[in-house]
């Protein structure tokens, strides 16, 4: 029940389809009304919205749908809440990322510059455009041969979702996109630009999406090998660098009129879905990995020592909390697949999660025979190659719906078990593995966690953790706690040891385990690059108009 000293702090969450908004009580943590807006365009994947059509592994979205959350979302929030608006001090945004988009000098969208609205490059490209892989593949070869030193803070590899291979992509395609783009910025902080009129970069995405490390972007002279025209990409990131839950500037008038709040509060720096998330789980302190589960899994833990780990997508100082290393790892696709699956494959009467869920709880581990390799939306972790795509091995007459369903939500599993594998291989230790997002409301999908893993498995405490995350930052930018910590540990809540293996269900897994990590190593690590191979034919095949698809007329007559 909201009180009338009580002080508000609201936090919105950028996710993949919705935006979400949150309003928390400061002392408590306690969540007093939320609203979810989804996004008018969604995903935009095969065609602008004026029927230009897009190339295959694209992904972008419309930045007036953001504002749009501003608009719907928070207002609602607050009347959910039935709290008095002028109690609220603060306000904090997290967004999924690399999500970037180019801009005008002032911010403005070029998407948002009429003349420019038919060109896809103008588009804000969403983390999961993954049309940038040769040129991330461009990047990695060149940083490997000159062994600049940043590489290893990426795992030895940049991922095609990230800022540089972004931006080289536009620059290869549509150098006149990337010459009137004066800045190039993350949705997380063109948000934050947008609610206090301050252009400001956080720590988090500049160092995990960006290549910052130390300081430093890669020289100017190795993007001008990359190309000499890429020389000066570097100018349209840079900009005032805040530590996350700074306050980045106060609400504008404007961003008042859309959302209801005072003007003049507390704006906090950007953050990212998955890092934000780690604060409303209180898992902060070192070992404490935070998977969090929806669309895609980030992994995210802060250490106290500087490690490198092969194929982890980094490792930023004060990139999770301010006074530790962060580390991140990922999974591009996970429950993406399970809902392919339902949307795709399975059939009428066992299309939905919970009917599958059912019937696939019901069998003992391995009972179906499969094991599939998780790469439906590619490998960010451990491998760092969205060229690489699906497999299910086993399948027979006798194989069901339920079957196949079990052996996905098992694939993931076990890409998880490779990523803390990887961190615990290279000195970073996991002591516990607590998991957030929309999955957790997934009973069988936890258990299989737990008993691949053979970890108990503590749950966060709320079932808006990026929102609740977010407003722990804006409680902190509007000087209501010390740091992220203290706010952490008042506003954060988890269930410990919610999950716990079975031994004998574990041991039946290490045995698929080792299945899984061999073919994980045949079709990832070179032993047979078909997946690519059949990247390349689809690639040929989509983009040749159909009349020039040579069909042999005379054999079919
Ligand atoms: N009961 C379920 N079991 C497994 N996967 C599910 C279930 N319900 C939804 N999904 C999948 O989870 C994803 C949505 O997760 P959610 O956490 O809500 O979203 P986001 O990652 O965008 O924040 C979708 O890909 C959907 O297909
Ligand atoms: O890369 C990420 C964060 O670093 C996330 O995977 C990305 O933001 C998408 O998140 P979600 O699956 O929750 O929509």
């Amino acid at each position: 029940m909201a009180g009338p000293g009580d002080r508000y702090v609201v936090g919105v969450d950028f996710g993949t389809l919705s935006g979400r908004a949150l309003v928390v009580r400061v002392e408590d943590g306690a969540e007093l009304g939320t609203a979810v807006h989804e996004y008018r365009h969604g995903v935009i994947e095969s065609t602008l919205p004026d029927g230009t059509p897009l190339p295959p592994d694209w992904a972008l979205q419309d930045p007036e749908d953001y504002r749009d959350v501003l608009r719907h979302a928070v207002p609602a929030a607050v009347a959910a809440a039935g709290i008095d608006p002028a109690r609220v001090i603060g306000i904090a945004t997290d967004f999924t990322a690399c999500t970037v988009l180019p801009a005008l000098a002032d911010g403005t969208p070029l998407c948002e510059v009429p003349e420019l609205r038919s060109r896809p490059h103008a588009w804000v490209k969403l983390w999961k455009h993954h049309a940038a892989q040769p040129h991330a593949d461009r990047i990695n070869a060149l940083a490997h041969e000159r062994r600049e030193p940043w590489l290893h803070r990426y795992g030895g590899k940049i991922s095609a979702e990230w800022q540089f291979a972004k931006g080289l992509q536009i620059l290869d395609e549509d150098p006149e996109i990337y010459g009137r783009a004066a800045r190039f910025v993350e949705a997380a902080d063109w948000i934050v630009w947008q609610l206090c009129g301050v252009e400001t970069r956080n720590i988090c995405t500049a160092g995990y999406k960006g290549i910052r490390q130390d300081g430093h972007y890669p020289s100017r002279d190795f993007l001008a090998a990359l190309d000499p025209g890429f020389a000066d990409f570097v100018a349209k990131l840079d900009g005032p660098l805040l530590p996350l839950g700074a306050r980045a500037g106060v609400l504008t008038a404007e961003a008042a009129a859309w959302t209801g709040l005072p003007e003049g509060i507390a704006v906090a720096a950007g953050n990212v879905d998955a890092h934000v998330t780690a604060a409303a789980a209180r898992a902060l302190a070192p070992g404490h990995l935070v998977a969090i589960m929806g669309t895609s899994t980030c992994h995210v833990v802060n250490g106290t020592e500087l490690a490198e780990v092969p194929g982890m997508c980094g490792v930023v100082e004060g990139g999770l909390s301010p006074g530790a290393w962060g580390y991140e790892a990922g999974q591009s696709g996970v429950g993406d697949i399970f809902g392919w699956f339902v949307d795709h494959a399975a059939p009428a009467g066992v299309d939905s999660h919970e009917r599958l869920a059912e019937l696939a709880a019901a069998q003992p581990v391995g009972a179906h025979g499969l094991v599939a390799l998780d790469w439906w939306n590619g490998n960010r972790s451990l491998l760092v190659n969205h060229d690489l795509s699906g497999l299910i091995l086993g399948l027979t007459l006798a194989t069901r719906p339920a079957d196949v369903y079990r052996a996905l939500l098992e694939s993931t599993a076990y890409g998880t078990r490779m990523i803390i594998e990887a961190f615990v291989e290279a000195g970073v230790p996991i002591q516990e593995l607590v998991v957030a997002g929309g999955l957790t409301a997934n009973p069988l999908l936890m258990q299989i966690y737990s008993d691949v893993t053979n970890r108990p498995l503590s749950l966060i405490g709320s079932a808006q953790g990026p929102a609740l995350g977010s407003a722990i930052h804006a409680a902190v930018a509007a000087g209501a706690y010390a740091d992220v910590h203290a706010a952490s540990a008042a506003m954060g809540r988890v269930d410990r040891d919610a999950y716990r293996p079975d031994p004998e269900r574990a041991r039946a897994y290490d045995a698929l385990y080792a299945e899984y990590r061999s073919l994980h190593d045949h079709f990832g690590r070179g032993g047979n690059d078909v997946m690519s191979r059949l990247r390349a034919i689809r690639n040929a095949a989509v983009e040749r108009p159909v009349a020039q698809i040579d069909t042999p007329l005379e054999v079919v007559a």
